[in-house]
């Protein structure tokens, strides 16, 4: 019997394994290569580094600063080089690209169409440059053997005074490429509540909503994303821990943590790049340990895959390492962000039944076949003779 002690998924494993992703910006995950290409095309100057693997360091490096708002200034420079419809189709079919060759098998990819339009394009341009964009790497994907479905959320900044008019934009272009709507930017000093207008209006179209809230800012993010704005899911959310004691008597969770819990409210966690902006300290001590022991529907994510230097693969590595995930965990990081998606039920079960589940079954039956395994008892039955 113990082979089927459950083992810690290491590198390549973790790659094959499907993976869903609710919470990764499209501005923040470009190639570096392709940044230099672009800026190269159009005559922007502005670029700390022309050297791609220089680029990409400093990009880490400048996104370090224990601030969101210094991390926030460094997608200057990715902006500046998605201005035009080629460059957002090629950002996103890389995109798509890049993630299907990590494994992800469903995103949901986030950008704000505001900071889009220096080039002269409209709103709605900016909308479908990008979903051509991701249907080319989603055919391209298919063409080198793996498989991705991707869903456009068209993020609002906080900061601005638009996120009415991209409410319009996202419900206008529902069932077309674009699966809901956002909140992103600075968090202190620009609270949801100033974008109840657009929340209300989503929610009157039924249609789908997540916050960025609980990251830089803590219990009243989260409470106002929740109770005055409506949120379907949380961006981050890590702030939530502030909600949660543990003491000698054992785990005490406040009014708003069971909330949470008990409404099954689904939290986007991205591990490495909470450490960046300082909302946590090291993957040991990422409150996603605690809230998965606890239940909370917690979800794996990347948010900026560029600034983070990370990729799907790569937070699940950190956290086998800190934690000693299994796949079995994996399996439910996985089937609880598929089943938190913003796509139709039918469609989200079927992903879970017919792809994820499917895929963790036949990775976990791996140790039957490999080398030094008993397979060849098995085939000749005498495993069932045994047994
Ligand atoms: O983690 C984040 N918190 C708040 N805002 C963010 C985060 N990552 C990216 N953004 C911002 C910067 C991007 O330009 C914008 C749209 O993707 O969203
Ligand atoms: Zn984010």
């Amino acid at each position: 019997m113990e082979n089927v002690t459950p083992h810690l998924p290491a590198g390549e494993q973790i790659r094959r394994a499907p993976k869903v992703l609710l919470h990764d910006h499209l501005d923040g995950g470009l190639r570096p290569g392709t940044i230099v290409d672009i800026a190269r095309e159009t005559g922007y100057e502005g670029l700390p580094e022309t050297d791609p693997d220089a680029l990409g360091r400093w990009f880490r490096e400048a996104a370090d600063s224990g601030s969101l708002e210094r991390y926030l200034e460094t997608f200057t420079h990715t902006c500046a080089v998605m201005q035009t419809r080629d460059a957002l189709v090629r950002v996103a079919a890389e995109c798509a690209e890049d993630l299907a060759a990590d494994g992800v098998v469903y995103a949901e990819v986030r950008y704000a169409p505001e900071q889009h339009l220096e080039g002269g394009l409209s709103l709605e341009e900016v909308v479908e440059a990008v979903n051509e964009g991701f249907r080319e790497g989603e055919r391209r994907a298919l063409a080198a053997g793996g498989r991705i479905r991707i869903g456009a959320l068209l993020t609002a900044m906080r900061h601005a005074a638009r996120s009415q008019e991209i409410a319009e934009l996202a419900n206008r272009y529902r069932d077309l490429g674009v699966v809901g709507f956002d909140i992103a930017g600075a968090e202190a000093g620009f609270p949801p509540t100033r974008h109840l207008d657009a929340f209300d209006y989503l929610k009157r179209e039924n249609n789908h909503f997540t916050i960025h809230a609980g990251e830089a800012f803590g219990l009243p993010s989260i409470w106002q994303a929740l109770q005055w704005c409506g949120a379907d899911r949380l961006g981050h959310g890590v702030r939530i821990i502030d909600d949660i004691t543990v003491d000698g008597d054992g785990v005490h969770l406040g009014r708003l943590a069971s909330y949470v819990r008990d409404k099954r409210v689904p939290l986007e966690m991205c591990p490495t790049s909470n450490l960046q902006t300082g909302a946590a300290s090291s993957y040991r001590e990422h409150p996603i340990g605690l809230l998965r022991r606890l239940h909370f529907r917690v979800t794996v994510n990347t948010d900026n895959r560029l600034m983070s230097g990370t990729s799907m693969s790569e937070e699940f590595a950190h956290l086998v390492e800190a934690f000693g995930y299994t796949l079995d965990d994996m399996q439910w990081f996985t089937v609880n962000a598929m089943k938190s998606a913003f796509i139709p039920f039918d469609e989200r079960l079927a992903m879970i039944n017919e792809v994820i589940k499917p895929g963790y079954a036949a990775l976990k039956a791996e140790w039957l076949f490999a080398a030094g395994a008993v397979v060849p008892s098995v085939a000749s039955g005498s495993a069932g003779e045994r047994g």
